[in-house]
């Protein structure tokens, strides 16, 4: 037979187990592709794994074979978490295209600029909130972007954390996070028999927490779906993704089911990509000096941008390339996987096979000088945003034509208007110690499929009053 791609050597059983670092696992694939190439090949416990670290080898796979390369994992812990028929999970097959189709409905360029009011109207919130209580952004920017999902899936408009709706939804993505992790994942295939641990077994923490995901996945899928439908009994449906579906006569079991998926793949997502602007503009304040400047003579002094003045603010666009590019909120994307087994360039990679597109490689590997925040990497010499800009980054949203991210044009205007209205009021900078010294920013970012940046200080000004 044909070679596997080139990869590390493995050991018996555990494979390259012992060769990655679990929490910052981009850096050894990227290690990786410097010694083997676009295309590595690796085992753990018997699971083959392929790294693909360029972006045009990733299109030609991902878009060209896509019937091959669309699928995801299969594990036991989707199904045991109550959430193995939402989007970002589903298998390939009827179900997820099903799913596809419902979103593109609400999702697809087209559509995408009815929801501007919204974003800037939740935007306008934003700072308010943040005027309000600045040591508490992070939390400002969960609720901008789990309210916009909510009011995007249902219609409702979230006035605040204590929105019942939002604190449920919050806790399903908390249990999310810290039950489903990569090495469980690993655990399971390794040892399924762990699946049938009884509930009263001592220290069946695993399956507490499984039974716990299942009731609020169970809760978050009725829930405001019924509030949004008693709703538009009384005063009419506010148009949403599920309104869409609802007039488009669609089966209200798929509807419920796709819009429990939206609001996990919507939120944490985009807010974890505003923390990453933020973090970036403290270190890099001669970057937000030119963000202001242009903000100050494109609109003058103390007018807040609406999206008719998006295509006159290039460097504000080309921050938010650079900030996708510098620390891509998804380093790994979200793993594909083969359903049959395909050659490549003369290697076999076989059926089942998990591919991991290694997008914090590309990012890193594909640019000079790559650590360095640069926005005029997507400008010309005359400060116009370059024509593959807006392509380059669209890697940041996944591979295949069918797979890659159904919310990203709705992402894009979400990241535009809290980045506009926010940067438009307020500098960002180091937050002081009580001697009025700076208090270093050190760049570390929590392991996970999301990366967010572990938590900083910060001091936010009032760019107009000084306050
Ligand atoms: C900055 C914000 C966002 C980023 C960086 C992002 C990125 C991604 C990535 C990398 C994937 C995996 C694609 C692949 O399989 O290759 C994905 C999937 C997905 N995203 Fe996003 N996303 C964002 C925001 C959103 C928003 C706002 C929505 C909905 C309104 C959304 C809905 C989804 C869904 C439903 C999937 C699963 C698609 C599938 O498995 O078929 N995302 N996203």
């Amino acid at each position: 037979g044909l070679p596997y791609p080139p990869g590390p050597k493995r050991l018996p059983v555990v494979g390259n187990a012992f060769n990655i670092d679990f929490k910052e696992p981009y850096l050894t694939y990227t290690e990786w592709g410097k010694i083997y190439g676009d295309l590595v090949y690796s085992r753990i416990f018997g699971q083959d794994f392929l790294i693909v670290n360029s972006e045009n080898t990733a299109r030609l796979l991902a878009d060209q074979r896509s019937s091959i390369y669309s699928d995801r994992p299969h594990s036991p812990i989707y199904r045991l978490f109550g959430i193995h028929h939402m989007t970002p999970g589903l298998q390939y097959g009827t179900e997820w295209k099903t799913q596809r189709k419902l979103l593109h409905l609400s999702l697809r360029n087209d559509v995408v600029d009815r929801y501007r009011d919204m974003h800037l109207r939740s935007a306008h919130r934003l700072l308010e909130n943040i005027q309000r209580d600045g040591k508490n952004f992070y939390e400002h920017f969960d609720l901008y972007t789990g309210a916009l999902a909510l009011e995007f899936t249902y219609g409702r408009r979230i006035e605040g954390k204590d929105d019942p709706i939002i604190s449920l939804a919050n806790r399903l993505a908390d249990v999310m996070s810290k039950g489903i992790t990569g090495e469980r994942i690993g655990l399971l295939r390794a040892l399924p028999m762990l699946k049938y641990v009884p509930l009263w077994f001592p220290g069946a923490t695993f399956q507490h927490e499984a039974q716990q995901c299942r009731d609020l996945v169970a809760a978050f899928s009725e829930l405001p779906f019924a509030v949004a439908k008693k709703q538009a009994e009384t005063s009419g449906l506010q148009p949403s993704f599920v309104s869409d579906i609802l007039t488009h006569g669609e089966e209200e079991s798929a509807a419920k089911v796709t819009a429990t998926g939206v609001y996990l793949a919507a939120a944490e997502s985009s807010s974890a990509t505003l923390k990453i602007l933020i973090l970036a503009m403290i270190l890099n304040p001669g970057v937000q000096d030119e963000v202001h400047a242009e903000l100050d003579a494109v609109l003058g002094k103390a007018v807040t941008p609406t999206f008719k003045d998006r295509e006159r603010l290039p460097y504000l666009q080309a921050v938010l390339y650079e900030v996708m590019r510098w620390h891509p909120a998804f380093p790994l994307g979200v793993p594909h996987f083969t359903t049959t087994s395909d050659v490549f360039e003369g290697y076999y990679i076989p059926k089942g096979t998990v591919v991991i597109f290694n997008t914090w490689g590309m990012s890193n590997c594909e640019y000079s000088d790559p650590e360095r925040f640069d926005p005029t990497r997507h400008l010309d010499v005359d400060g116009k945003l370059k024509p593959e800009a807006k392509q380059n980054s669209s890697k940041y949203f996944g591979f295949g034509r069918s797979r890659a991210c159904p919310g990203r044009f709705f992402a894009d205007d979400a990241l535009w208007a809290a980045a506009a209205v926010i940067m438009s009021a307020f500098r960002f900078e180091q937050a002081k110690d009580p001697l009025g010294n700076d208090i270093e920013v050190v760049p570390v970012f929590r392991p996970g499929v999301i990366s967010h940046p572990a938590p900083f200080q910060c001091s936010i000004v009032d760019r107009f009053t000084g306050s």
